[in-house]
């Protein structure tokens, strides 16, 4: 008994200790509010909540709430246009647009007045990048997604679940690698891009400015702008404009 007790006591102290070092991690934790609660803000909060050991979430803005609130925790829910505020008042937040949409996150960021460096990238701790790449402000890489060496992934991209990153790539803002995407080696994605679901790109390829691949398609020669390709080898059947 007196055995069972003391293995109680220990078990008791090390889940103190352990509260105690996750307590005093969260002190020291930047503080992020995710602007968007739909599925992809979700996917970063649970990502913040549960696997960054550098993010805590302060809040969540979405234009589905009415009315700006802070709870007395400082947790902070709101209309979107609020992060102004937010930014203003309290300079040691952070943000990022958990909006799936390429368009829409771009607009979010065009009308917002937040300087560049207080937007937070979150990556998830399965993520490998070479730390020869570069990743901008406002990313978002989920779960199991790799960048190879020598890649440029610019500000607010989202490299989704299991998307891969060659080398020497180049992926501009707002583009989103949706999961299960591969990238092949030397491939330019431009602005606003969306690689659907499963599709794939051969070595040095481009994907042109807000065009969309479909899912499970194969890219195997320069996509214009404003494109929508599909299949195997992907090809044109839309344009945008
Ligand atoms: C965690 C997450 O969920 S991340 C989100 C990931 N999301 C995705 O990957 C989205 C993938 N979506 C697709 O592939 C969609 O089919 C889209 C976006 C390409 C459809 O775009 P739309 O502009 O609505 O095109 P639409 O549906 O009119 O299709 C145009 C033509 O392409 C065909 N087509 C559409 N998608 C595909 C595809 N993936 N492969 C082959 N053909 C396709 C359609 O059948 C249609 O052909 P038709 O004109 O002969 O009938």
């Amino acid at each position: 008994m007196e055995l069972i007790n003391k293995g109680m006591c220990q078990l008791k102290n090390s889940r103190d200790q352990l509260l105690q070092a996750r307590a005093v991690r969260r002190i020291h934790m930047k503080r992020v509010v995710v602007l968007g609660n739909g599925g992809h803000g979700k996917v970063i909060q649970d990502i913040i909540n549960h696997y960054s050991t550098e993010y805590q979430l302060a809040g969540v803005l979405d234009d589905h709430y009415t009315s700006f609130v802070n709870n007395g925790m400082n947790f902070f829910e709101g209309l979107i246009s609020d992060a102004n505020y937010l930014s203003r008042s309290y300079p040691d937040l952070f943000f990022i647009v958990g909006i799936g949409d390429n368009r829409a996150r771009k607009s979010v960021v065009d009308k917002l007045d937040i300087p560049r460096h207080r937007y937070a990238t979150v990556i998830h701790p399965s993520a490998m990048i070479s730390p020869t790449s570069e990743i901008g402000n406002g990313v978002a890489v989920i779960a199991g997604a790799i960048v190879n060496p020598h890649s440029q992934i610019n500000d607010h991209v989202i490299l989704n679940t299991s998307s891969s990153v060659g080398h020497d790539c180049q992926i501009e803002d707002y583009v989103h690698i949706s999961p299960r995407v591969a990238i092949a080696g030397g491939t330019k994605v431009q602005e606003g891009a969306h690689l659907g679901i499963g599709s794939v790109t051969i070595p040095g390829v481009e994907v042109g400015r807000w065009s969309t691949v479909g899912a499970g398609g194969v890219v195997t020669d320069h996509i214009p702008d404003d494109t929508l390709a599909v299949g195997v080898p992907a090809k044109a059947v839309k344009y945008y404009n």
